[in-house]
């Protein structure tokens, strides 16, 4: 065995052992964000609660606010020129569900990305040879909603991340979940209202333009691939019986695999939209998000390392094609794939449950949840000193991110 591989190997040991001795601190931090659910763009609390743990851990920069109002960054970096220096970013999220709390586990999301850069903190700043490094920590507000890594990206708050890593609670440890394109858009349908009874004939009725906008969304799916998922509600439907509804709202989540399949399915989509104004006599309002989420950008050598540090710690990745292939959802974390390399892997919390529902609200706050939240942290971290002590895997990491990049491209132009 090499020096450099003890040394990893030490380093590693370092920081399973830092992130043990802060369990106490970081459980306490999930649990506070857990027990006050907020909405995207109205975490206050959590983002106080977090600036004040960083804050509170020596040697961290901390910048409350940062360009959002409830996003924030931590920084710390060891001696050294900074030209040789490689900025490893952690990403914490912690935005809530309506109505159903913390159910996507996002308190654990922020639980394992400090935990991860307080290890790797702990474990270098020990280290007798100096490992140039800045670790940065972004708090990335509001992914269940339009996106707040998304503005980030567009501030610039990204520049300067060499590789960015979190981890997502689910119901089973896996490297990588399909992750796909999703833009938001809201439809607006506008009639005339008039006596229901007495005589709608002079009504232009907004709700059976709705119905019909939903009827005609739900048979476009059998001309849909497989792949695609559009699905939606009914913001508003009317306000009584016999009003006829002058206006009506719908808000639909239109899904590819990757970015360049979304305009297609945008096509057929408004089409189904426009001629339920047409058959209706309504006018028709198309509004989509101002941030459309992107697939992840997959980079397999950052997985494989990720993936042999969760086993050395027990992590049972699953092999079950139809999960591996068929269980996506999106995550702004898509847009900053194609910024900078990453990996967004899951984790079993200790529950069967399933994302998005009151089980899981229960599970993202039991106590059970905090063994395997700790473990995702330490292997992230430990992937992060794999790329930290052998710049041929941050090579690989960087050849492989140039190639997916170029092949994406040349997919989004058709070519
Ligand atoms: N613009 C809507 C984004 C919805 C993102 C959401 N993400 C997840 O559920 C992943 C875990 N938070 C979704 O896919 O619906």
């Amino acid at each position: 065995m090499t020096d450099n591989e003890e040394r990893l190997i030490e380093l590693k040991d370092r920081v399973c052992r830092s992130i043990d001795e802060t369990r106490e601190k970081l459980h306490r931090l999930s649990q506070d964000i857990w027990s006050c659910p907020e909405l995207a763009y109205q975490e206050t609390e959590a983002h106080d609660r977090l600036v004040a743990f960083f804050t509170h851990e020596h040697g961290w920069t901390v910048d409350s606010h940062f360009k959002l109002e409830t996003a924030f960054r931590a920084t710390w970096r060891t001696g050294g020129d900074s030209e040789g220096t490689m900025n490893v970013g952690f990403l914490c999220e912690y935005d809530a569900l309506p109505g159903i709390g913390h159910a996507c586990g996002h308190n654990l999301i922020a639980e394992v990305g400090a935990a991860a850069a307080v290890g790797l903190k702990a474990a270098l700043e020990g280290a007798q040879e100096g490992v140039p490094v800045q670790v940065t920590v972004l708090g990335t507000p509001a992914e269940e909603d339009v996106g707040g890594k998304i503005d980030l990206l567009k501030e610039g708050a990204f520049k300067g991340i060499d590789v960015v890593f979190m981890a997502h609670p689910s119901k089973e440890d896996a490297t990588y979940l399909p992750c796909v394109a999703e833009h938001d858009v809201t439809i607006k349908y506008h009639g005339k209202t008039t006596h229901a009874s007495s005589y709608p004939w002079r009504g232009v009725n907004a709700l059976d333009a709705a119905v019909l906008c939903y009827n005609n969304l739900s048979v476009l799916r059998q001309q849909m691939r497989p792949d695609w998922r559009v699905h939606g509600i009914i913001k508003h439907g009317g306000l009584k019986p016999n009003i006829i509804p002058d206006y009506t709202e719908l808000e639909y989540y239109l899904r590819t695999p990757t970015r360049a399949e979304l305009p297609v399915l945008k096509e057929k989509a408004e089409r189904c939209f426009r001629s339920a104004a047409v058959a209706t006599g309504c006018t028709v309002e198309v509004e989509y998000a101002r941030n459309q989420l992107d697939n992840i950008l997959r980079v397999a050598e950052l997985e494989r390392l990720f993936e042999r540090n969760g086993k050395t710690l027990g992590m049972d990745f699953t092999t079950d094609e139809d999960v591996l292939r068929n269980e996506s959802g999106s995550t702004d974390f898509g847009n900053v794939t194609f910024a900078v390399p990453g990996i967004h892997p899951y984790f079993y919390i200790g529950s069967n449950a399933l994302n998005h529902t009151p089980e899981y609200t229960v599970a993202a706050g039991d106590e059970k949840a905090q063994f395997f939240t700790l473990r995702t942290a330490k292997a992230l971290a430990m992937t992060a000193l794999d790329l930290l002590l052998q710049p041929e895997a941050m090579q690989r990491v960087m050849q492989e991110f140039t190639e997916v990049k170029l092949k994406d491209d040349k997919m989004s132009n058709g070519v």
